[in-house]
Order: C-alpha cells, then structure tokens, then sequence
C-alpha cells in the first residue's frame, strides 16, 4: 500500500524553484533515503509535506487522504511526524515533559492516556536515564535523540528526519542509527534527509535525489549511488 504520494509539486521563492514537479511515492513501511547538494530543497519538501509550507502546485496525498491543503496540524494528527535540523526542545521542561507536551499536542489525547506510551519511546531512544532532567542540558546526541523521541511521541506511521546524524561523532551516530532502525522494525515508514552517507544507506532501501529542486534519480542506494550524473552532482565531478 502507498503511504505517501506526492505528484508533479511544485514550490518557488520569487524566482528560485525549490520543488520543481516532483512525483515519488513512499510505501507503507519503507524507509526512503533523499540526498542532494546544499539547497537542492530537501528540507523544503519536508516541509511540504508536513504543511510547514504550502505547495504552488501538485497533490500530496497521505494514507488515502489528499492532504494537499491541510494546515501542519492536521496532517500531524493523520501520522506526519518530522524531527527538525536544529532541535529545538522545550529547554526548561525535563525530557519526559517535553514527550508528553508532544503526545497530548500530537494525538488529541489526555496526558494519562499517552503516559505509559511516553516512557515507553523513552527507552527506545535510549533516554530513560535522562527523562528527569531539564532538556536544556542534554548534549548532542541526547538533544538528537530527544528530537526523534518527540517525533514519535505524535504516534506518527510516517517519520520524516531531517539531518539527524550531522554534527555527531562516528560512534554516536551508529548508536543512532541502531535506534532508528529499531524504530523502522516497529513498521514506522520512514523518509531520511542525511549527508552522511554510510549511515543513511545502512538503514534505507531506497534513495531519492535532488537537486535544484528536481528528482533526478530514485532507486536502490547501490544503483543510485553508482550513476554519473549523480556521483557529479552529489560528490563532485571528476568523482
Ligand atoms: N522561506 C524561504 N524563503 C526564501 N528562500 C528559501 C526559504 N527556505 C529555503 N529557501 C531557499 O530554498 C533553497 C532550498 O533550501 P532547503 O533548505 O530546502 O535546501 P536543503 O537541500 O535542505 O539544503 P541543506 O542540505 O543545506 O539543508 C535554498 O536556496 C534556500 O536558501
């Protein structure tokens, strides 16, 4: 089954297109790799999807529904979660705070109802020890963590990750990507925006890439990662 489809979108600023007619669709339950250079617009269509943005053109169409026009706030209800590039968690709050301002906001549903499901992501994202303490203190990889914890804290059936990996250690980032492995193995559908390649092909089963806002491959990480056109414009020419 399709979980997520997007056709012929489209999105400028002024003169600068940032989706150019872009189709993909995403099946329920796979995990989708999108590259591309700086400012290719990936963290715009993110945005797109969510509804962080509005498209000039195109149909976004989630789990049967043309979600297309819908404000942030519905798609998040119908099970769009995203973690942000920067994370930006409520600092002041403890970590398990920050998880249940998510779930009561994200489901419609009263604290005692999501409680239990809270410490539950707690321990997948490997923050049980921290759920006590202020966010504001977490270091990197705990802010990440916490980000993505956050995400799923909405109950989503489609997580969006944006960078999650960047700035991290080697070793941190392999602790994490165990998690969102973890977290895809529970059928979470995923779509991963990552630089670091190693990390997002182990996990992915397929790969898109963009640039100037247009799809110019789809495909296996191996295949796509192989073609010219991509090795030019993703590592350099000559590459
Ligand atoms: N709200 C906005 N108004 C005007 N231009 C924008 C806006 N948001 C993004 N842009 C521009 O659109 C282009 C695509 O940005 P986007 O953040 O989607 O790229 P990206 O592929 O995610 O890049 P990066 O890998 O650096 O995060 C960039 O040139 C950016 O400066």
């Amino acid at each position: 089954m399709t979980l997520l489809s997007l056709q012929n979108v489209s999105k400028s600023f002024g003169q600068l297109k940032v989706a150019d007619d872009v189709t993909f669709e995403v099946p329920a339950g796979q995990a989708l790799g999108i590259i591309g250079p700086n400012g290719a617009g990936k963290s715009t269509l993110f945005n797109l999807i969510t509804g962080n943005l509005r498209s000039d053109a195109g149909t976004i169409r989630f789990d049967r529904h043309d979600l297309t026009k819908a404000p942030a706030m519905q798609r998040c209800f119908a099970g769009v979660g995203r973690s942000f590039q920067v994370p930006q968690p409520f600092d002041n709050m403890t970590v398990f705070e920050n998880l249940l301002v998510a779930a009561t906001h994200g489901r419609k549903a009263p604290e005692r109802d999501v409680q239990a499901d809270c410490a539950r992501i707690l321990g997948q994202c490997g923050l049980l020890q921290a759920a006590n303490q202020p966010a504001g203190g977490l270091a990197l990889l705990q802010r990440k963590r916490l980000e993505m914890a956050r995400a799923l804290a909405t109950n989503p059936k489609l997580l969006l990750l944006d960078e999650i990996a960047g700035g991290l250690t080697e070793a941190e980032c392999l602790s994490l990507v165990d998690t969102i492995r973890s977290v895809h193995a529970r059928g979470v559908t995923i779509i991963w925006i990552e630089h670091v390649l190693h990390a997002l092909t182990s996990v992915v089963e397929r790969l898109l890439v963009l640039n100037f806002g247009k799809v110019i491959g789809l495909g296996a990480p191996d295949d796509i990662m192989n073609r010219a056109e991509v090795r030019e414009i993703y590592l350099g020419a000559g590459v």
